[in-house]
């Protein structure tokens, strides 16, 4: 896969990539990230300042117990939702700076998301819902599905790409939205639990997937899991701890 060169930033990442990640150009940056919940009777402060920095084709995962802002902070980076302080850039672009309007053509543009609830269109079949970014930005349904076909390939769903959902197993529907994530070519994927309902087998070949695209792309991945061997499978894990990241070492 090739990232479009129809931006100049885009173009300046589909030239050859630096061998060394620190050299590739920032993809995503997020300074004095800060959200807090006022909601209930007590302000919750969730994420404290936080900083996090990925290059071009680096794969990061995030890690942390239960109920420490993975979420939240997925919800940020991908303009679900804003920050009580502080800013998130990809791509050079700070979020804070565009509408609702503006973020959704941004998303589609920039953004791929695998969530755990993967929201794929009941009544459309699995090739029509990878398709559907490439519809929304104005590609026609026949190149959309051409190329949608090819994702779903590489996931191992081909032969399953005119069912629905409905007629899918939970790994199978998993894949799909894995496909719809990739399907744009974009330049950030965010992923929450990717591997959550596969089996080992069909997590690996999502694993090789992804480190396809990052060597052959500029994409970059941040990864929310437990799975301790997906983590461990990235460039880097970092650990969400008191709204704070925190580079955990390499397990011995
Ligand atoms: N809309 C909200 N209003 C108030 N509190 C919230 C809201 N959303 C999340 N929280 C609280 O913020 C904290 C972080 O939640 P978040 O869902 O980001 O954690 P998480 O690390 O993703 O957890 P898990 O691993 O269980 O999915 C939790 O204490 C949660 O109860």
């Amino acid at each position: 896969m090739s990232v479009s060169t129809s931006s100049s930033t885009s173009s300046t990442l589909s030239s050859p990539m630096s061998p060394r990640v620190s050299e590739r150009p920032v993809m995503l940056d997020c300074q004095e990230l800060t959200r807090v919940y006022s909601e209930g009777p007590q302000d919750l402060t969730v994420l404290d300042r936080l900083e996090l920095t990925v290059r071009a084709g680096e794969r990061v995962a995030i890690v942390g117990s239960s109920g420490s802002g993975k979420t939240t902070l997925l919800n940020l980076l991908g303009g679900l939702d804003r920050p009580s302080e502080g800013r998130v850039v990809i791509a050079g672009e700070p979020l804070s700076l565009l509408d609702e309007a503006a973020l959704g053509k941004f998303r589609n543009r920039y953004i791929g998301f695998v969530y755990q609830f993967h929201h794929l269109l009941a009544e459309f079949t699995a090739v029509e819902n990878a398709a559907l970014p490439l519809i929304i930005r104005g590609q026609s349904k026949k190149a959309a599905e051409k190329r949608a076909m090819q994702i779903l390939e590489r996931v191992g769903m081909k032969a399953r790409a005119d069912h629905k959902p409905g007629e899918l197993s939970g790994g199978e529907r998993q894949r799909v939205a894995i496909a719809r994530a990739l399907v744009t070519d974009p330049s950030l994927v965010l992923m929450d639990e990717p591997t959550g309902n596969l089996d080992q087998t069909t997590a690996a070949t999502i694993l090789a997937l992804m480190d396809e695209l990052a060597k052959e792309s500029a994409c970059a991945f941040v990864i929310v899991t437990h799975d301790v061997g997906l983590a461990a499978h990235q460039d880097r894990v970092l650990r969400l701890e008191a709204g704070k990241l925190v580079e955990q070492p390499p397990a011995p």
